[in-house]
């Protein structure tokens, strides 16, 4: 090797190669343009090779995914923006065989940036660029989640779950979660034949329950606050257990076990041990153990004792509570009572009546800062 191609290949920006930055301009209430307008000024100073890098700008929802799915024959793709275009961006590069798989790497400029935490992003100011250009790259196990995407109409509201008490049987006035517009559409592929089955990818976290509909919740506060992070996520919070406070009887069959009738206002299955914006909820969650780590709540809890809990999940200390859970899986069957439940991935809604999860080792290969 000369005395260039080794420079050249120990330059900065190296490891990404042939790059394409997604960047969703209007992430966190529009820094997102800003930052990427910088990152490309930045690039163009310190990069040894600016021309291989380029930059789009995504115009609607789940224009992310089309724009990843199409870099084929790119090294690197960056997602800029939150944890919803990061899950976009992944699942259009699993969208692409693996073997012309391009890399996913994160320029956090989100509300809650749990993905980009799990790579040791967690103070990103958006300007620390520089931390781009020196990366490694390791391979993440990916989740993936099979569903028949759900209308929001359909079965009863529950009827409560013997022991788990009043908060199992709400007001139903009070309780039904907001309607979903229909133009909101999956950001998985459409695999099916006879029933349209969806199969979406997620990178960080899965739930059901109470913090999914925090998580869904903070989408339309973020047009009307002026709060990013978990600021904005606590003040979407209030208002769920305020309003909305309920259990979500569900099925669960673990690793092929015997399905258990569960009464729970929160499940999580994470690749990743945060969710919400930094909420510990798996704290040993690792994304390269092959392994979803699970938390769910099951028990009799009244609106005050589930709120003291999430609250606790801030810093992990809701795993001391005999009301939570934990579990290891690498497959899971859920089934719903009804098919509007608040479920979330990466942030971003979905709405089935039942869904398969299985755990994908090490399918993706991330750009982690050194
Ligand atoms: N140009 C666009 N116009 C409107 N919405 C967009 C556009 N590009 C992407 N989106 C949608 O914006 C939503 C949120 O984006 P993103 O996750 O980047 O930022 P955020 O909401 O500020 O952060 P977080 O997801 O971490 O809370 C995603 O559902 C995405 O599909």
């Amino acid at each position: 090797m000369s005395e260039h191609d080794s420079n050249r290949r120990n330059a900065p920006g190296a490891a990404l190669g042939r790059t394409l930055i997604i960047a969703n301009p209007v992430a966190q209430s529009g820094a997102g343009k800003r930052i990427a307008g910088q990152l490309q000024r930045f690039l163009a100073l310190y990069h040894h090779d600016s021309a291989s890098f380029e930059l789009v700008y995504t115009e609607h929802m789940g224009h992310a995914v089309e724009l990843a799915e199409a870099a084929r024959g790119y090294d690197s793709v960056l997602a800029l923006g939150g944890d919803g275009v990061v899950h976009e961006v992944a699942n259009g590069i699993m969208r692409i065989g693996a073997e012309h798989r391009p890399a996913l790497g994160v320029v956090p400029v989100g509300s809650g940036n749990d993905f980009a935490r799990t790579l040791g992003l967690d103070d990103y100011g958006g300007k620390d660029f520089a931390r781009l250009l020196t990366c490694e790259r390791i391979s993440l196990d990916v989740g993936r989640v099979t569903y028949i995407p759900a209308t929001g109409n359909e079965g009863a509201e529950p009827q409560g779950c013997g022991q788990a008490g009043q908060h199992c049987t709400p007001n139903p006035a009070e309780s039904s979660p907001a309607p979903i517009p229909s133009d909101i559409l999956p950001a998985g592929e459409i695999t099916g034949t006879a029933n349209d089955t969806v199969t979406e990818y997620f990178v960080q976290t899965l739930s059901f329950g109470l913090d999914a509909a925090v998580a869904i919740g903070t989408v339309d506060l973020r047009a009307t606050v002026a709060l990013t992070g978990a600021p904005l996520y606590l003040m979407s919070g209030a208002g769920v257990f305020l309003r909305s406070f309920k259990s979500y009887p569900a099925r669960v069959s673990i690793d092929g076990g015997a399905a258990q009738e569960l009464c729970t206002f929160l499940m999580a299955i994470q690749l990743g041990p945060t969710y919400g914006s930094g909420f510990l909820i798996c704290p040993e969650a690792d994304p390269t153990d092959g392994r979803f780590d699970l938390c769910y709540a099951s028990g009799k809890a009244t609106r005050a004792h589930a709120l003291a809990l999430l609250l606790r999940a801030k810093n992990g200390h809701h795993l001391s509570s005999p009301l939570i859970h934990t579990a290891t899986a690498r497959h899971l069957e859920l089934a719903f009572e009804r098919d509007d439940y608040p479920i979330q991935a990466d942030g971003e809604r979905i709405r089935a009546r039942s869904m398969t999860v299985d755990l994908l080792p090490g399918e993706l290969t991330v750009l982690r800062p050194l």
